[in-house]
């Protein structure tokens, strides 16, 4: 059993916590909105963030961060513009010898740091260990069996996580490829909105795996350009993360791209989903990711396009009618030049 602590009562804070407390282990969750606590404690379930799942009497539930004090492990399960003031915040509460996982996916969009490298600059201490796979906290909650991936350059760290959060219907592997394992998470979900557009414009199954695939392309591009391994985009955070989200009813970044391909403004849909939505902010920091690496990266320049007001239509004919090329352009450029 470990004593765990859990920063963020959303979706997938309480997936996470309630999932370990099945699991034996003593479970804190800590909201930063003393609201978030005394709604969960009156109603038993966050009825906004993730209705329907109980949460235990038993799961200890406060606003203080300082309870971090006794945790073995700290779960960060907060939106990406929150990583950085949670980071600080919990800084001086840490047990010295206590890991930091970190489930968030995206970037900080003022830096573009990735969330690990944000978390290290404020709690450079400890070791952080990157959580992401394809994994909706509504199937976590009802115990779906779900593999995800515990990345962290130290094997030792990820194997903790790692064997804290394995059970019968969680598959954990580790991975020492942070960057990649990140940067899948973060852009997936920039892909998962315009797959959303392309079913809220009623175009068909074609559209919907031309995006995906060529998403995938760009993904590994950024990826390989920053020093992720091209193994990692195949696996489970990388092409598993981004089926999952791309075809799932539970994705909140694929619900508002739905809302934006019927025409409504993004502003607008990213209200409509009512919870955190990371795609749209990570399509920003993407953009200046492949103009500072040099990569093209068309899909998600059409995605801030689109942000910006441009119709979606003529998002998806400037898309096709993009110059002619290999399909894998890298590679075939490489040869050329032998
Ligand atoms: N929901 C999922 O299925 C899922 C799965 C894997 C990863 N994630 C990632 O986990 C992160 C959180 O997603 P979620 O679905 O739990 O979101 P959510 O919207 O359901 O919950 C967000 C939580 O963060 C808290 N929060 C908001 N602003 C804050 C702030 N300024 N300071 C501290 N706390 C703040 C909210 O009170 C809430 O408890 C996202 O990056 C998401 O991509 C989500
Ligand atoms: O609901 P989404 O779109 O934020 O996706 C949640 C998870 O990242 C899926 O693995």
């Amino acid at each position: 059993m470990a004593r765990i602590m859990v920063l963020g009562s959303g979706g997938f804070g309480i997936s996470l916590s309630v999932m370990l407390h099945k699991y034996g282990h003593d479970v804190t969750m800590w909201s930063k909105f003393p609201q978030e606590i005394e709604s969960i404690r009156k109603f038993g379930e966050n009825k906004k963030l993730l209705p329907g799942v109980a949460i235990d009497a038993s799961i200890n539930l406060t606003t203080d961060i300082a309870e971090a004090e006794t945790a073995e492990l700290v779960i960060l399960a907060v939106p990406s513009f929150a990583v950085r003031e949670t980071a600080k915040a919990v800084a001086s509460h840490l047990a010295p010898n206590a890991i930091v996982a970190n489930v968030a996916k995206g970037f900080e969009e003022s830096t573009h740091l990735r969330l690990s490298e944000v978390i290290a600059q404020e709690i450079p201490t400890h070791d952080v260990v990157v959580l992401s796979g394809p994994s909706h906290a509504e199937e976590i909650a009802r115990n779906v069996p779900t593999t995800i991936v515990a990345a962290c350059k130290h094997r030792e760290s990820a194997e903790f996580v790692q064997d804290i959060l394995m059970n019968t219907n969680l598959r954990v592997y580790v991975n020492d490829d942070m960057t990649g394992v990140e940067l899948g998470g973060a852009l997936k979900n920039i892909i998962a909105v315009c797959a959303g557009i392309a079913d809220g414009m009623e175009l068909g199954d074609n559209t919907k795996a031309a995006l995906m695939t060529r998403g995938l392309a760009e993904i590994a591009r950024l990826g390989l350009a920053m020093g992720a391994e091209s193994e990692t985009f195949t696996g489970l955070t990388g092409m598993g993360d981004l089926i999952v989200t791309c075809t799932s009813m539970h994705s909140r970044n694929r619900r508002c791209g739905i809302l934006i391909g019927q025409g409504i403004p993004a502003d607008e849909a990213v209200k409509r989903v009512g919870m955190t939505v990371e795609g749209c902010s990570a399509a920003r920091a993407a953009l200046a990711l492949s103009r500072e690496y040099q990569v093209e990266m068309p899909i998600t320049e059409q995605l801030c396009a689109v942000l910006d007001g441009k119709p979606v239509g003529t998002a998806l004919a400037e898309l096709m009618g993009r110059p002619r090329r290999h399909e894998n352009e890298e590679i075939w450029m490489k040869e050329q030049t032998k």
